[in-house]
């Protein structure tokens, strides 16, 4: 039927893939690849991302995948990545999702080896008001990493892949995402809660400033004995502002209720001097 444009979230439309032209391959997510396409009536860029239904019943995470898109599309933030809505055929789950122009985040973080404290700065802040966006809605991300940021057409960094997100009120002990951002409670699985997405922007954050995450090593269980030992070591190279590292040593605290709270972080000096107000990294 005719989408209802008066009445926000009204618009159950029906798609399916004729609404779309289809454009070039963007990469390949987990479950299956992403296009580039743009919707005919409205001429609207989106991504495209197509996944295999066996491969998401194999895997046994369509409950994650309906839980990512019921999550994600009730989001509405500038650094969180839209989810227009999905649809689905015999063999296929698409999802219809927000276009950033300027690629993934990790394969720039890479090209750069490490971001300037303007730059990184800028990011953790833009992230910080994301998040803080995101546990006002109860809803914790749980994964933050440099593989699931991407940059916008202006260069604004948006939260993707809410794979990992929960509504606080049916907390999970799962275990998700790679060992790296996970902070102490969670490699013990014990309960956690927002606080969770504290440590992992304070992993990020020194990441950003020095191109690798603070508790990595060659053999998991070194990482993970890293990880809840809190065994954070500062590099002398790249030289780094004690400001900053103030800032990551507040945000990696073991005990989850020490974690300087996200409104705070947006206070501290190193963000104020450094973060661009409007998110954007203008170079
Ligand atoms: C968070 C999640 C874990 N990650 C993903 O989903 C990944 C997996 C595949 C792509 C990406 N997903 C998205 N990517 C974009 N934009 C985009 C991506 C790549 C390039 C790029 O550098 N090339 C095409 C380059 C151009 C140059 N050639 C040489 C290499 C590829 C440029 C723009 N927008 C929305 C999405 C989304 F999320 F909506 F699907």
């Amino acid at each position: 039927e005719k989408a209802r444009a008066d009445v926000p979230g009204a618009e159950k439309k029906r798609w399916t893939l004729n609404d779309f032209d289809i454009g070039k391959p963007l990469g390949r997510g987990k479950f299956g690849h992403v296009y580039l396409a743009r919707e005919k009536r409205s001429n609207h860029i989106v991504a495209l991302k197509v996944l295999f239904k066996s491969q998401l019943q194999q895997s046994q995470v369509e409950h994650q995948l309906r839980r990512e898109v019921e999550i994600q599309s009730h989001l509405r933030h500038p650094n969180i990545l839209r989810l227009y809505g999905y649809f689905y055929d015999q063999k296929r789950v698409y999802l219809i999702l927000e276009y950033a122009a300027k690629g993934v985040l990790y394969k720039e973080l890479q090209k750069c080896k490490y971001f300037s404290e303007r730059r990184a700065a800028t990011y953790v802040a833009s992230l910080a008001r994301a998040l803080i966006y995101c546990h006002s809605k109860h809803v914790i991300h749980r994964d933050i990493k440099p593989e699931n940021l991407l940059i916008g057409a202006q260069g604004e960094l948006k939260i993707a892949d809410f794979g990992w997100s929960v509504h606080t009120f049916n907390r999970r002990r799962t275990m998700c995402g790679t060992l790296d951002y996970l902070p102490p409670e969670m490699v013990q699985s014990i309960e956690h809660d927002a606080s969770v997405d504290i440590w992992s922007l304070g992993v990020l954050c020194y990441e950003f400033l020095y191109g690798i995450p603070p508790f990595e090593a060659m053999e998991h269980s070194d990482t993970y004995r890293r990880i809840v030992q809190v065994d954070l070591k500062f590099p002398p190279k790249p030289i780094v502002s004690s400001a900053a590292k103030d800032l990551i040593s507040q945000m990696l605290v073991k005990d989850s209720v020490e974690r300087l709270p996200l409104h705070k972080l947006l206070e501290h000096p190193w963000i104020v001097q450094n973060a661009d107000p409007s998110g954007i990294f203008r170079g």
